[in-house]
């Protein structure tokens, strides 16, 4: 009895997935929440209150945010602990982010879905790599891959094993103190003042890729939020429950906005089945086409991005979704427990896994086990 509910449960989750991700006649995206338009939503989403002491408009502006009393957060009936934030950022510094997952977050030692099939010499300085054939893209449609268009993944910090499903402390790199200080305001902003940014996982899309039903379930302290930030193309993120027969909120991620997982929603099923290509005259996201003025470069966590850098992004962005997570794996002043007892079981579907391959001449990333 049991296995047929999961059964039927899990087929709904699946049938969404593949509904969404459907080419041909295109989905109707009408059931799709958009908190850009909260008012439709009526009895489904609701503004939040956030701690608005908790970072000072200066601390705020050096991250590139807006003072927190502007931001506009929301929560979803049936999803205790699930906050969106629809783009907090100060126009321009979304590029900042941008150009730091594509030429400063892929620099090793930093681990990527390249390394797992070339040697260390070939992925290294990949920006750098891919700039002649990206520079070309304009000019020639056909022009072939770069590594920047074959990359899919970036882990930092705690690097995740796709093969145990485990964080360890012989695979740890130190993580980026930029990301680290947005991650401690954000998370601090909504009531999460000891979040430590331990572990991301970069996931750079494009608009064939998807990302399958799973679970972040790995890291040890589940009492820490989970937070995602997204950049470029809109895409259609499915938040499930605690099990896989739950009901499914179909919702839109924007560029800028950021969604954090924590409490009751920390540990549900959730899946990116489609990316949206923006249908504005920019080729980027309108929030992609702002400049930042740095009046005070000294003091800025965040900075400027050349012309020359943003040109690169720029052109890269115009097919692409870049999506940071941020996580903390221990509980503070928790040390890792010992090899055996670190052998995680692992609940099905849950498995944090990709799979990069090849499909109609089209790279996409997927998940292991995915629909
Ligand atoms: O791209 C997204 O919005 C989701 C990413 C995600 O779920 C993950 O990295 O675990
Ligand atoms: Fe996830």
């Amino acid at each position: 009895m049991a296995a047929s509910v999961l059964e039927q449960g899990e087929d709904a989750f699946r049938k969404l997935f593949r509904f969404y991700k459907r080419r041909n006649p295109p989905p109707d995206f009408s059931n799709v929440l958009d908190f850009s338009k909260p008012e439709t939503h009526f009895g489904k989403v609701f503004t939040t209150d956030l701690s608005t002491s908790a970072v000072s408009d200066n601390a705020a502006h050096k991250c590139g945010l807006h003072p927190v009393r502007k931001w506009k957060a929301f929560s979803l009936d049936g999803y205790p602990g699930f906050i969106f934030i629809t783009n907090p950022f100060l126009p321009g510094t979304q590029r900042y982010w941008v150009k730091q997952c594509l030429k400063t977050y892929t620099q090793k030692p930093n681990i990527c879905n390249l390394d797992m099939h070339m040697s260390q010499i070939e992925t290294e300085n990949l920006w750098e790599k891919s700039l002649p054939g990206m520079r070309l893209k304009d000019s020639v449609k056909r022009a072939p891959k770069t590594l920047l268009e074959k990359l899919r993944w970036v882990t930092l910090g705690y690097h995740y094993n796709w093969d145990t499903k485990t964080y360890s402390a012989d695979r740890y790199t130190p993580f980026p103190n930029d990301l680290h200080a947005l991650s401690e305001k954000v998370a601090a902003i909504c009531g999460f003042q000891n979040f430590s940014a331990e572990a991301g996982i970069l996931n750079y899309y494009h608009f064939d890729s998807s990302l399958g039903i799973h679970v972040d379930e790995s890291e040890l302290d589940h009492s820490q939020p989970l937070l995602s930030f997204s950049f470029g193309h809109s895409a259609i993120f499915l938040l499930g429950g605690l099990s896989r027969e739950d009901p499914v909120t179909p919702m839109f991620m924007h560029s800028g906005d950021i969604i954090i997982m924590s409490g009751l929603s920390r540990l549900v099923y959730h899946a990116v089945p489609r990316i949206v290509i923006c249908t504005n005259s920019h080729p980027v996201p309108q929030s992609l086409t702002e400049e930042f003025r740095n009046e005070n470069p000294e003091d800025s966590i965040v900075q400027t991005v050349s012309k020359e850098d943003w040109e690169i992004c720029e052109e890269y962005m115009q097919t692409s979704r870049i999506n940071m997570t941020v996580r903390q794996v221990l509980k503070i002043g928790a040390v890792f427990p010992s090899e055996a007892s670190n052998k995680r079981t692992v609940k099905g579907q849950s498995d944090a896994y990709y799979d990069n391959h090849e499909e109609n001449g089209t790279s996409e990333i997927k998940r292991k086990k995915d629909v």
